[in-house]
């Protein structure tokens, strides 16, 4: 399996050294448009495979795409991260343009590649990405889902007071401050619904902090999270590499599906060798269905204003 990363800033060099140490890959390419920055994020992290005891190959490019060439998955990470203050979807004008070129770029020498985007605004940097490369739509994933559920879980297990391990719990809709839809209703603690250990209102202030949870540690930061989106993205591609059929929440190209199409935005998949194997249709009771529905609506607001 060979994956390239495009962006070898915090969330593309923390992606490449998770999937690295995982050792599920034979080789990671990292490209970057700054020079010599992915060869560098590269050689450092080649330095650590005795330490950490891996035998993936890592290597860097400075925007040379014949490097990534034959890649089985590539993850967009390249483009600015938000500052304190500001929306992801302010980030819209800049991202595109980053978004567009470089998946054109990666399909001239991978044009079988299954693409896992990342770049904000995620839902429609996804959508961006799947009208620019006329890939199939298992083969174009936005990552927002994965991460957001790993903020669910740490809220809930810091409510519960109860191991991490014991939580399960997902956020779908949009991958916004206000378009989450963390799914209280369906989270558990060792299969017991969370609603009955803990109040409806503190369940509202756990969604409440899952969903802005990306703007609570860019407050904190300075810039955004690296750390948990390089994992949420790392245990994709694992799921990709070994056909693991795991469900994770993904922004995916609706046809139909939850009342909606022709948008990218969260919902339960199947990941598999294929990509995107299976959108997972749940049942939303009618408050989450109204919550699905106007956070496809923000996403498509946003989709409005791609030059297209
Ligand atoms: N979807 C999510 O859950 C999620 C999570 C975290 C960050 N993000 C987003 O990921 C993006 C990257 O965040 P970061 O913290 O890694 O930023 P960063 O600034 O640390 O890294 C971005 C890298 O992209 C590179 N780059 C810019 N234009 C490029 C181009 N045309 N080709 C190749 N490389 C290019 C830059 O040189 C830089 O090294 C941001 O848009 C951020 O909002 C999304
Ligand atoms: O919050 C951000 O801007 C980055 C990312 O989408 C996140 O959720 O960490």
């Amino acid at each position: 399996m060979k994956v390239t990363v495009v962006g070898a800033g915090a969330v593309g060099a923390s992606c490449a050294e998770y999937i690295a140490i995982k050792n599920f890959a034979s080789e990671v390419v990292i490209v970057d448009i700054k020079e010599n920055f992915a060869e560098g994020k590269a050689m450092d992290l080649m330095q650590t495979a005795s330490l950490n005891d891996f035998d993936t190959k890592i290597i860097g490019s400075t925007n040379d795409y014949s490097k990534s060439a034959g890649s089985d998955v590539a993850v967009i990470t390249s483009g600015i991260p938000r500052k304190p203050g500001m929306t992801r979807e302010e980030l819209i004008g800049i991202n595109a343009g980053i978004v567009k070129q470089v998946s054109e770029n990666l399909i001239k020498h991978s044009p079988n590649v299954i693409i896992i985007v990342v770049s904000n605004p995620m839902d429609t940097m996804t959508y961006l990405a799947y009208k620019a490369t006329g890939l199939s739509k298992n083969k174009i994933i936005g990552m927002g889902g994965a991460l957001d559920s790993g903020r669910f879980k740490y809220r809930l297990a810091e409510a519960l007071e109860a191991p991490l391990s014991d939580i399960d719990g997902m956020v779908i809709g949009g991958h916004s401050d206000t378009g989450m839809i963390p799914l209280t209703r369906y989270a558990t603690r060792n299969s017991v619904p969370v609603s009955q250990f803990l109040s409806e209102e503190r369940l509202d202030e756990v969604a409440q902090a899952t969903m802005v949870g990306g703007a609570t540690l860019t407050k904190m930061l300075g810039t955004s999270a690296w750390y948990a989106p390089g994992a949420a993205v790392s245990a994709m591609v694992q799921a990709i590499a070994t056909d693991s059929k795991k469900i994770f929440p993904c922004s995916a190209y609706l046809e139909g599906e939850y009342g909606q199409s022709d948008i990218c935005i969260g919902v339960p998949c199947v990941l598999g060798a294929n990509g995107i194997e299976k959108i997972v249709d749940i049942d939303l009771n009618e408050a989450e269905a109204t919550k699905f529905a106007a956070s496809a609506d923000a996403v498509r607001k946003t989709n409005g204003l791609l030059e297209i």
